[in-house]
């Protein structure tokens, strides 16, 4: 490999060629926005809801060719060996851009040409005999590194310019890594829109990063049927949400949605909270066959006749009939409501048979006035009456008899009485309900009418949710596929899944392919060595993150004797004499403490979601809301405090680990209480 950081070489200057097509490809760009802004549309469309969503297309397009002045508009360029591609060059950038002749001046990453970029190697060089990344410095091209893959005399070497990448302090936002992402996750990124996808891989490993570049590739490679589809992002907590909300507009998506779990399921307000053994129970696969049995032990096989007059003559379909008809709705895989729908149709062709054998010839019409005729609405309403969802899970949680006789053989007597209400509330909307009560009404909403399916569904920190919830997002990707992405190890909910298997039968999706990610692209070596030491403790068996950045000097780990509290606002003002973000991580019982101190201090400090500028670039981040996060520095109040604030030592110990890992640069870990013994080495 051979880098170039300044201009001219033997009077041929490649880095002013490269500068001059930048710029050609900027005015190209502005051409194809000016294009698109001159479009005229009155003539073209018929009325004005046409014209609405054209003009809606229109501005939406004018929003993605926008040259975005701190994203370079290329990064890489491929020269293809003389054999194929007609030993084409092709400039690798966020978008296609073509100047006047419609020929590319930048093809987009995501187009199969550009593949080679990021997975050939000189083992493999895919055709391509040259490989050059671009650096940039405050938005001016400085700066090529060249791969000469099918050059034997040329040494494999770590490519700089990737390292520095990877390096830049971050201030705001997460970005885009579309020209660092490396062979093993392109593999991810690039698999196809049918199958399913999980992926295993610890801290940093890239895997959000991953799951939103995925979502940009099906959304180019499929964009018709997606458009259709739809596709969905689901994260753990707003704060999350609002952390990688810009990278698919970025990279030029704006019709991503995004949502948390309880986002999803906000059939009623949430203002209650479970025991953990409570939201256990609760969240359990066991509770969809109570749900499902207790909706459907609505329905009452019917002992009476229907009666139909119709003029001069009465229709009489007997009760064994009628019971024929409702056993074999049971009997179907279909949704309760829809069953209901189906049943006066049922009837009303059963009468209508019985019209034929006496010799009249009634058509359609008479079987649909039948089947609104008030007796026989009258019976379907006795026998299929309409269920409230919301209503069926009030009664479970309330009633004991009804629970018992729907959860027998499922949930022990300890397991019913653990998720009945103490004082059953009087009605839907005065119920205190909480998050799991919400998912269960979910479950019973979709018994009643199917839940539609979107296209594509990323399912990020995935190893927090329920097997109800793993549902609840298993029907929102049905006939769709998804993309999970988790960590075991830093699973932290009571019901966090312990393995992968599981999760995605739960989801429905059991035959998905489960990579694993195990290169560290966040935190540098001594910090996930030092996190590290909690996995024997915590999650046996799974391999530690091995970091691709080396940061001597990144660990730093201060026994305090007393004023914890000042000692953390010093490291803090420390930390913040470097460029870049800064997170203060503590226990969420000391975030009041914490946050007294800084003021005191004169330090101006912001919430997680709250946007960092480089004016506050300080966050004080409740351990709890810290999973999915990362800050260049981070300052750790007093590890046994996070650990002793969960229900038990697995669960503070996988907290701490989460909190050990969010620094890009530096940790500084501040304590004035032993340090958990597990961090202690070996
Ligand atoms: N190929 C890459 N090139 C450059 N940066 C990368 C690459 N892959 C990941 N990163 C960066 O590493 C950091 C961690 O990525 P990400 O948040 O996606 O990891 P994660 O696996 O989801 O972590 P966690 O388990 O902690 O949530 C981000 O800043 C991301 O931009």
């Amino acid at each position: 490999m051979s880098a170039t950081t300044t201009a001219a070489t033997d009077g041929d200057d490649p880095l002013a060629r490269e500068r001059a097509h930048l710029a050609a490809s900027r005015s190209a760009l502005r051409a194809m926005r000016e294009d698109v802004q001159s479009l005229d549309i009155k003539d073209v469309t018929a009325n004005w809801v046409n014209a609405a969503v054209l003009q809606s297309q229109i501005e939406d397009r004018i929003k993605a060719l926008a040259d975005l002045s701190h994203t370079p508009l290329f990064f890489g360029r491929l020269d293809y060996l003389p054999t194929t591609q007609d030993g084409r060059r092709f400039y690798i950038g966020r978008r296609h851009v073509h100047d006047a002749e419609g020929d590319p001046m930048v093809i987009d990453w995501r187009a199969p040409v550009s593949q080679p970029f990021y997975r050939a190697s000189r083992k493999d060089p895919q055709d391509v005999g040259l490989r050059r990344r671009f650096g940039y410095t405050a938005g001016d091209l400085t700066a090529y590194e060249d791969e000469h893959l099918t050059d034997p005399s040329e040494a494999e070497q770590t490519s700089k310019l990737l390292q520095a990448e990877i390096e830049r302090p971050r201030v705001g936002p997460m970005r885009d890594i579309v020209a660092t992402i490396q062979p093993e996750q392109d593999e991810i990124v690039r698999s196809g829109l049918s199958g399913t996808v999980c992926v295993q891989g610890g801290p940093g490993t890239g895997k959000t990063a991953v799951g939103l570049h995925r979502v940009a590739y099906l959304l180019y490679a499929h964009r018709e049927r997606l458009a259709r589809t739809g596709t969905l992002v689901i994260g753990p907590n707003r704060s999350f949400l609002h952390y990688i909300e810009q990278v698919l507009p970025a990279l030029g998506e704006l019709e991503v949605k995004q949502s948390t779990v309880d986002d999803l399921v906000a059939h009623v307000d949430v203002r209650g909270e479970d025991t953990a053994a409570a939201a256990v129970v609760k969240g359990d696969a066991r509770m969809a066959e109570v749900l499902r049995r207790a909706v459907r032990s609505h329905v009452t096989i019917p002992t009476e006749p229907v009666v139909v007059v119709r003029g001069s003559r009465r229709w009489r379909v007997p009760a064994y009939q009628l019971e024929e008809i409702v056993r074999e709705l049971l009997d179907r895989d279909i949704r309760y409501g829809a069953a209901r729908d189906a049943l006066p149709q049922r009837i009303a062709h059963t009468v209508l048979v019985l019209m034929e054998q006496s010799g009249e010839a009634p058509d359609d019409r008479v079987q649909d006035s039948v089947a609104r005729n008030a007796a026989v609405k009258a019976a379907v309403r006795a026998i299929w009456p309409p269920v409230d969802p919301a209503k069926v899970v009030l009664r479970l949680l309330s009633d004991a008899e009804f629970l018992a006789e729907h959860a027998e053989g499922l949930l022990s007597a300890g397991e019913q009485a653990t998720i009945l209400f103490a004082k059953p509330p009087r009605s839907v909307k005065s119920a205190k309900w909480s998050a799991a009560d919400a998912v269960l009404i979910d479950e019973a909403t979709d018994l009643v009418r199917r839940t539609q399916s979107l296209g594509h569904v990323v399912l990020d920190e995935a190893q927090d949710l329920s097997p109800m919830q793993y549902r609840a997002v298993g029907r929102r990707c049905s006939t769709g596929s998804a993309t999970v992405l988790g960590d075991l190890a830093q699973g932290t909910t009571p019901w966090a899944t312990a393995s992968w298997t599981e999760a995605l039968s739960h989801l429905g999706k059991p035959e998905a392919a489960v990579e694993e990610l195990t290169a560290g692209f966040r935190v540098p070596r001594e910090v996930i060595a030092y996190a590290s030491r909690l996995l024997p403790h915590m999650s046996p068996g799974l391999a530690a993150v091995s970091s691709v950045r080396e940061t001597p000097g990144s660990l730093d780990v201060r026994s305090v004797l007393d004023d914890l509290d000042g000692a953390v606002v010093a490291a803090c003002a420390e930390s913040l004499r470097h460029e870049g973000s800064i997170g203060l991580i503590a226990a969420d019982a000391r975030v009041p403490a914490l946050a007294s101190a800084l003021a005191s201090a004169g330090l101006p400090y912001l919430s997680p979601g709250e946007e960092t500028t480089p004016e506050s670039r300080l966050t004080l981040v409740p351990a709890s809301l810290a999973k999915g996060l990362e800050y260049d520095y981070v300052v750790l109040d007093e590890p046994s405090s996070i650990v002793a604030a969960e229900p038990d030592l697995r669960t503070g110990l996988r907290r701490l680990y989460v909190a050990l890992t969010r620094a890009v640069s530096g940790l500084t870990v501040l304590h004035a209480r032993p340090l958990p013994s597990e961090l202690s080495w070996p």
